[in-house]
């Protein structure tokens, strides 16, 4: 039997309780991926691009569906477990960056650390290395506001980055940017999920970041399709 991929989803569905019944955001995404692949899922608005990253990123459930990771099905753990699971294997990246504003960058990108506990003294090296990497050397102790929109950015990939997760999980990452940071956070983002050997999903609307991503996912009345 062939192994299973890093990241399977096979079927997944999600409904929405409504008034009038049920309302189906998605029917039918399956997806197979392994480590060191990324992907782009493109669509209409409201067509349910975040709905899909939000189940792949452990953060809402499935109505149906199977959906496994680095060999486990995290929906099938408890929720402490489920917590855990993620914040391990999954790193997130929002369009708007989500840094918390009163901590410095360098708190910031320990912050899925501390969450868990304490960061230790290889915690932040690592954290110190990575902002080294994505060109915020400088910028450690400076708060979220003292930043530029990429510079915010590259400072929410190191914080994605810091457990070196399995998964990298970006939402529409360069839609508040210029076309010229866009392309520089594009070039970071992928060659830190290359040089990490990570699965990189990013939902967006634009052609030019989907362009770059290995494979490309349509949704389309619910279903994933290639394209
Ligand atoms: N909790 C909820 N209850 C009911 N409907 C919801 C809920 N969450 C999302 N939806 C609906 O699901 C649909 C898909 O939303 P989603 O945000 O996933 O789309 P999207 O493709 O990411 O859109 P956009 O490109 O505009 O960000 C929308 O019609 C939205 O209103």
């Amino acid at each position: 039997m062939a192994p299973m991929p890093t990241l399977h989803a096979a079927s997944l569905a999600k409904t929405y309780p409504v008034a009038e019944g049920e309302l189906t955001i998605l029917r039918d995404a399956s997806l197979s991926l392994e480590r060191g692949e990324s992907a782009a899922i493109v669509g209409p608005s409201g067509s349910g691009k975040s709905t899909l990253l939000s189940i792949l990123g452990t953060l809402e459930f499935p109505s149906a569906g199977d959906f496994q990771l680095s060999g486990r099905s995290p929906f099938q753990l408890s929720e402490p477990e489920l917590a855990a699971f993620r914040s391990r294997h999954i790193g997130f990246i929002f369009q708007d960056h989500h840094l918390l504003p009163q901590c410095s960058v360098l708190e910031n990108v320990l912050a899925p650390m501390l969450a868990d506990g304490a960061a230790g003294p290889a915690d932040v090296t690592r954290a110190e290395q990575l902002l080294q990497r994505v060109g915020l050397a400088q910028r450690l102790h400076h708060r979220p506001a003292q930043l530029s929109g990429g510079e915010r950015q590259r400072a929410a990939i190191a914080r994605a980055l810091l457990r070196q997760p399995t998964l990298l999980l970006a939402d529409e990452p360069t839609g508040n940017l210029d076309r010229t940071t866009a392309e520089a956070i594009i070039n970071l983002l992928l060659e830190l999920q290359q040089e990490q050997n990570a699965i990189l999903i990013a939902v967006t609307h634009s052609e030019t970041l989907a362009a770059r991503m290995g494979r490309r996912f349509i949704l389309d009345d619910g279903c994933l399709v290639a394209g």
